[in-house]
C-alpha cells in the first residue's frame, strides 16, 4: 500500500539553470528500497515510497552531476544491502556511506569497502533513531578500513556536548548539513561560531553545505537566509566543503523542494568556478575516490 507511505520528493524537477563542473559529485543522496526488495527497518521513523537507484541516477544526469555519495537512510536501519545495490547499478559511479550495528566484524566492513562504502554514519536526531551509544561509535570508529571516515548528523544544540565525543574519533569527520545551525541569524550567529570552532580545532573535519529547504523550512527558494549564512563558511573552509541535494529529501513531505531549485543555489553559496570545483569535484573525490587524485 504505497498510499500510506511518504512521498517526499518532487515529481518533475526543473533542468537547473547552473551547469557543474565535469566530475561533478552529488555527495549527499539516498535510496529506499524498493520495498519490495529491501524491507525497510521495523525501527523505522518513517516508511517511504519507493525511491530506487533508476530514480536517483537519473535525476543525476537531469541535474548534470556525475557522481553520487549515496547515505545510507535510517529508514534502512543498519541493514545496507539498498544502498549496496544502488552502489552497484551505478557502474562505479557512486560510493556510499553506512550505517552499522558497532558490534560488525572486520570481515563485514571489509565486504562494506569492497561494495563501495567509504564510511561510517552516526545519527543523533532522536526523531530518527532510538540511540545512539557514543562509546560504541568510538570503537567502531577505531576499527574502520583504512581511509575511512565518519559522519555524524546532529543539531546545534547539541554541538557542546558533542565535542568531547568528537575530539576523540581517530579518522576524519564529515558533518551533516553544517550541524544545521539557524541559518535565519545570520552568518555570524552563536551557531556559526560554535561551528567554525568545530572547524577550526582540528584539520580533518569536513562539511556539507546542504539542505537549504530543510534550515530554512518551510521556506521556498529564494533561501536568502541559508545563502546569506553559508557562503562565508564556504569561502573561508573551501578545502573542507563538499555538497549534496539530499534527494529524496526524507521527511521533507510537507515542503518538498524542487531538485533544480536547490542545484541553483551552488553559485550562491559558491560564487566562483574555483570554489565550485573544489565542493563539487576536488574535496568529494578526495573523500570517496582518493585513488584518482
Ligand atoms: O537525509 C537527511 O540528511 C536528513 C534526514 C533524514 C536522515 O538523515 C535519515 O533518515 O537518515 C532528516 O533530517 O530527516
Amino acid at each position: 500500500m504505497t498510499e500510506d507511505r511518504i512521498l517526499s520528493w518532487h515529481s518533475n524537477p526543473s533542468k537547473p539553470r547552473y551547469t557543474p563542473p565535469p566530475g561533478a559529485v552529488d555527495a549527499h543522496c539516498h535510496v529506499f528500497g524498493p520495498m519490495a526488495q529491501f524491507p525497510f527497518s521495523a525501527k523505522a521513523k518513517y516508511l517511504p515510497q519507493d525511491a530506487g537507484p533508476d530514480k536517483l541516477f537519473a535525476l543525476r544526469d537531469l541535474l548534470g552531476f556525475e557522481r553520487n555519495v549515496i547515505v545510507q537512510a535510517s529508514c534502512h536501519g543498519t541493514d545496507n544491502a539498498a544502498t549496496l545495490h544502488a552502489i552497484k547499478a551505478s557502474d562505479g559511479k557512486a560510493r556510499g556511506v553506512a550505517v552499522v550495528d558497532p558490534a560488525i566484524s572486520e570481515e563485514e566492513l571489509h565486504a562494506m569497502h569492497e561494495g563501495g562504502m567509504r564510511g561510517i554514519r552516526f545519527n543523533f536526531l532522536k526523531r530518527l533513531v532510538d540511540d545512539a551509544p557514543k562509546d560504541k561509535f568510538i570503537e567502531v570508529a577505531k576499527r574502520l578500513p583504512a581511509g575511512w571516515h565518519v559522519v555524524i548528523y546532529f543539531e546545534a544544540d547539541i554541538l557542546e556536548e558533542l565535542r568531547p565525543f568528537m575530539d576523540a574519533i581517530p579518522v576524519p569527520i564529515v558533518v551533516d548539513h553544517m550541524g544545521r545551525p539557524d541559518v535565519r541569524q545570520g552568518p555570524d550567529s552563536p551557531d556559526m561560531r560554535a561551528f567554525r570552532k568545530l572547524l577550526d580545532s582540528r584539520p580533518d573535519i569536513w562539511f556539507k553545505a546542504t539542505c537549504p529547504d530543510r534550515l530554512e523550512e518551510p521556506n521556498g527558494p529564494p533561501w536568502d537566509d541559508f545563502a546569506r549564512a553559508v557562503a562565508p563558511l564556504v569561502a573561508d573552509y573551501s578545502d573542507k566543503v563538499i555538497w549534496g541535494t539530499d534527494w529524496p529529501h526524507p521527511n521533507m513531505q510537507d515542503a518538498i523542494p524542487d531538485d533544480g531549485a536547490i542545484v541553483d543555489m551552488i553559485p550562491r553559496i559558491a560564487p566562483t568556478p574555483e570554489l565550485q570545483q573544489r565542493m563539487l569535484v576536488t574535496n568529494p573525490k578526495l573523500l570517496y575516490w582518493p585513488e584518482e587524485i
